[in-house]
């Protein structure tokens, strides 16, 4: 499990270190950890270092400090290295053993041309113009500096390994620590090296997508105050998902009830049901208009198909919503279900039925324009666009306004409990962005509720136990669309097949990575 934590708890952490006069240390296990990264990373992507051409952008800061040393360390590697100077004062110290390494400097604001063509040019970028001290995004040559570099390396069609490698240090300049909001101009790596703790700004929002993948540097901080975001790793998820055990037979199992389809949009219920049998429920009971019980039967026989009201049949589970339109029959369903007391997915349509005064029990899955709906119907107004630039803000609110956990989807998928838990998957892959991909969501979150052991063996699951199931179900989800995508396009239908192959490897400890 990886744990973040905002910007002000890792400084705080910091500060006795800083008082007792360790801070010339701490920035040197920095810059040793930066400087690795990028000779990996280097040596990856063209065999060797020597005759690299490597740009360092610095700020005034610490975290400019930290991009010099490293840059003095890769100078010393037989690497051709430039310092962009961002401030008319750099880290002294740092500058001084960049230059002694045979670094050369260039102040950015007498030429940001030429410095976003050397960037533009360069086999590496590390970006360290800001880091934790940073408010709000990148302004004037630095701001410029970002905008000309983006626009130069945008029109590259020839593949990412014709374009610079840019590794952030710390986080993505213009990023802000806390809640990844990057409203202004900011800088997009490939790689985050991160210091003392991931911070939660890489983790959420146009941060996560903005950090790229994160590596976390010990630099022996102290103890940190509880995390405020947690992301599952496979072996979280392999001992989340539950194996049948010898004496279970399908009702042990688990059963899952799915009201979703309607005449009018029946495909949203066979996918949810496919994903749902493929995630390994016992069963699955589905309550609908019966053409969609023949289009379910067709695809899948296995699933037990009904018209009756959701009081008539005894689940473990509920899923409501996907593809049910206007069908007042569904809507009935999922009063019904919210009510029930069972954990409950509450996706798509029925998200329009949400009333105040769940519990956590209830999981909605809206993604930012139907959490902006229903955050209207609670009295908050928020856009599209609001929610998008700060989720890990308005999931937390719809979860306190609510009571019920809420999964907000998008790159990296935010799940928030209404204790305050909260989680946040990025496994996934833009080829999911695709009609009927967050029904297979539904599908396996529902599953995942039916067979969910702690739901039967304990009165009442941890606080943040819902959040955790519904993050494990995002990161199923994400790998299955980034296996499925690995051979072409990603249609929704077949990520049943990925979804088995993602667990069966989970299980056997196998690891498929994201993007
Ligand atoms: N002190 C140490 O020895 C350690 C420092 N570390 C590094 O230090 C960083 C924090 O250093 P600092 O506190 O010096 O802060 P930063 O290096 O993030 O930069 C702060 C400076 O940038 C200016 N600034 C803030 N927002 C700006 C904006 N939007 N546009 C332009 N300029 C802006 C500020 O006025 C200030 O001069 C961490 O991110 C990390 O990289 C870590 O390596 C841990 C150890
Ligand atoms: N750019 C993206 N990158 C990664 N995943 C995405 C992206 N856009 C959407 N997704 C994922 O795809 C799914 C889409 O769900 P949703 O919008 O509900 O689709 P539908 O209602 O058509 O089934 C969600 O799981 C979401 O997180
Ligand atoms: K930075």
């Amino acid at each position: 499990m990886i744990s973040a934590y905002p910007g002000a708890a890792v400084r705080a952490a910091e500060k006795p270190l800083l008082d007792a006069g360790l801070g010339p240390a701490l920035m040197q296990r920095a810059a040793y950890g930066l400087y690795a990264a990028c000779a990996r990373e280097v040596l990856a992507r063209r065999g060797s270092l020597y005759g690299a051409h490597v740009t360092v952008l610095a700020g005034s800061g610490n975290n400019g400090g930290d991009a010099l040393y490293a840059g003095a360390r890769l100078a010393g590697r037989g690497a051709g290295i430039t310092a962009v100077l961002t401030s008319e004062a750099p880290h002294p110290e740092a500058l001084a053993a960049f230059r002694s390494r045979g670094g050369r400097t260039i102040q950015l604001s007498r030429a940001v041309a030429e410095c976003a063509r050397l960037c533009a040019e360069s086999d590496l970028v590390i970006d360290g113009i800001l880091g934790t001290g940073g408010k709000g995004g990148l302004r004037g040559p630095a701001a410029e500096l970002a905008r000309a570099f983006t626009g130069r390396i945008s029109g590259r069609t020839s593949g990412i390994d014709r374009r610079p490698l840019v590794i952030a240090c710390d986080l993505p300049s213009g990023v802000d620590a806390d809640t990844g909001q990057a409203d202004g101009e900011h800088f997009t790596a490939d790689l985050t090296v991160t210091f003392g703790a991931v911070k939660t700004g890489l983790m959420a929002g146009p941060g996560a997508v903005a950090a790229g993948r994160i590596e976390c540097i010990d630099i022996g901080l102290g103890s940190l105050p509880g995390p405020a975001l947690y992301r599952l790793e496979s072996a979280d998820l392999a001992q989340l998902l539950p194996v049948p055990r010898k004496t279970d037979q399908k009702y042990s199992r688990g059963v899952l009830g799915i009201a979703a389809g309607s005449a009018t949009y029946p495909g949203a219920a066979v996918l949810a049901t496919g994903a749902a049998l493929a995630t390994g429920v016992g069963m699955v009971r589905y309550l609908g208009p019966e053409s969609v019980c023949r289009l379910i039967n067709a695809s899948h026989p296995e699933a037990v198909c009904a018209t009756g009201t959701v009081s008539l049949v005894h689940v473990q589970a509920w899923l409501a919503g996907p593809g049910a339109g206007a069908d007042e029959d569904q809507r009935r369903r999922a009063l019904e279900a919210m009510a029930s007391g069972l954990p409950a997915v509450i996706d798509a349509d029925a998200i329009s039925h949400v009333e105040p005064g769940l519990g956590p029990q209830v999981i909605l899955t809206p993604h930012a324009g139907e959490l902006t709906a229903l955050l209207g119907r609670l009295g908050e107004t928020a856009t599209r666009e609001q929610i998008e630039a700060d989720p890990l803000r308005y999931a937390r609110r719809a979860a306190e306004l609510t009571g019920a956990t809420v999964l907000l989807k998008g790159w990296a998928t935010i799940t928030a409990a209404p204790t305050g838990e909260t989680y946040s998957q990025a496994e996934a892959t833009p080829w999911l962005a695709a009609a009927g991909s967050g029904d297979t969501l539904s599908g396996i979150l529902g599953s995942l509720l039916a067979t969910d052991r702690s739901n039967r063996d304990t009165a009442s699951p941890a606080p943040g136990h819902y959040a955790e199931l519904a993050a494990a179900a995002t990161s199923i989800h994400g790998r299955a669309g980034t296996l499925t995508a690995q051979s072409g396009p990603v249609e929704p239908s077949m990520l049943p097949a990925a979804i088995r192959t993602v667990i069966g490897e989970l299980k056997k400890g196998v690891v498929i990575d994201s993007v």
